[in-house]
């Protein structure tokens, strides 16, 4: 990797957004407001998912929330899981609530996420904080893109004015990805993994979000030299390993700033999810 691409390093920015969170629950439960309490919803037995609810789980801990796990069959019916969520709903020590993706395909996910109550949705999912997003006025904003733009932050890059290109355009990542790159005035083109020549467009991107779940399907030679390239992509391989979208070696040869995988925009994730059911609890009280 030339001098000139420096690495964003999503572990160490996680451990500083940890630590405020930290001192901003500290100085709440000081002045006598509640613990923010997280419900976290597991169903069936997803090995990523167990370690992603486990890490979520233990980082509550560590910043000193109270956190409830719900962990249900995979053969649950969309019925009782609703009720479950109803029942978090009206529960004043539930502040935050979510409901680890993806379900088993019996159930209806878009049902489960529009019952969630908006000011506990941490996800930032339900389609009125989605909608608050899109819209530029506050709301509890999806993890991952929030993630995204404090890395972009971090790194001195300003969005304004620059042609960003997001490959990939779910509900999770690349649509709210979107969202937050026009709010902060960029030019934004949403792609897909099947875009007729993607390498064209992605030529072109002074940003580049890549959230496709397609190992290695951004080449380096497609990177505009000096872009910046965020990488949201996480396969493990057969062998064990991790790896993301795009082809991080050629990649980091060319662009300014680059996440890795593991270690970039991942463990912003679970940072942010902390720092909303922070805001939800303050926004409760
Ligand atoms: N309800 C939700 N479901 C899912 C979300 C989400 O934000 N909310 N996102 C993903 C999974 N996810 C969180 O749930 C998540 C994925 C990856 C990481 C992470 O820190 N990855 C590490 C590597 C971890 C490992 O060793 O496996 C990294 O990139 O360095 C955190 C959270 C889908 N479902
Ligand atoms: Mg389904």
């Amino acid at each position: 990797m030339p001098s000139a691409c420096q690495v964003l390093d999503g572990r160490t920015l996680a451990t500083q957004v940890r630590s405020e969170v930290a001192a901003r629950v500290a100085r709440r439960c000081a002045a006598g407001a509640s613990v923010p309490g997280l419900a976290v919803v597991l169903v069936g037995e997803d090995p990523a998912s167990q370690v992603y609810v486990r890490h979520k789980i233990a980082a509550c801990e560590q910043v000193g929330m109270r956190s409830l796990s719900h962990r249900l069959s995979a053969g649950v019916s969309e019925t009782e899981l609703l009720m479950l969520i109803e029942q978090l709903n009206a529960d004043p020590a539930v502040h935050g609530i979510l409901v680890q993706l993806p379900l088993p395909a019996h159930i209806d996910v878009r049902r489960v996420i529009g019952r969630i109550a908006p000011g506990k949705d941490v996800d930032g999912f339900h389609p009125e904080n989605l909608g608050r997003l899109a819209a530029g006025v506050p709301g509890l904003r999806p993890c991952t893109p929030k993630g995204c733009m404090r890395l972009l932050a971090s790194a001195g890059v300003d969005p304004c004015g620059k042609l960003a290109v997001v490959v990939g355009a779910s509900t999770i990542v690349g649509r709210p990805m979107a969202l937050e790159l026009l709010k902060a005035e960029a030019t934004v083109l949403v792609a897909h993994k099947q875009t007729c020549d993607l390498p064209q467009l992605v030529r072109q991107a002074d940003i580049l979000v890549v959230a496709t779940g397609v190992p290695g399907l951004i080449r380096g030679d497609w990177i505009k030299p000096g872009a910046v390239v965020l990488d949201v992509g996480i396969t493990r391989l057969a062998d064990g390993r991790l790896t993301g979208d795009v082809q991080f070696e050629t990649a980091s040869a060319r662009a300014s700033w680059i996440t890795p995988v593991p270690g970039g925009v991942g463990p912003m994730t679970i940072a942010c999810l902390l720092e909303n059911t922070l805001e939800a609890a303050e926004a409760s009280a």
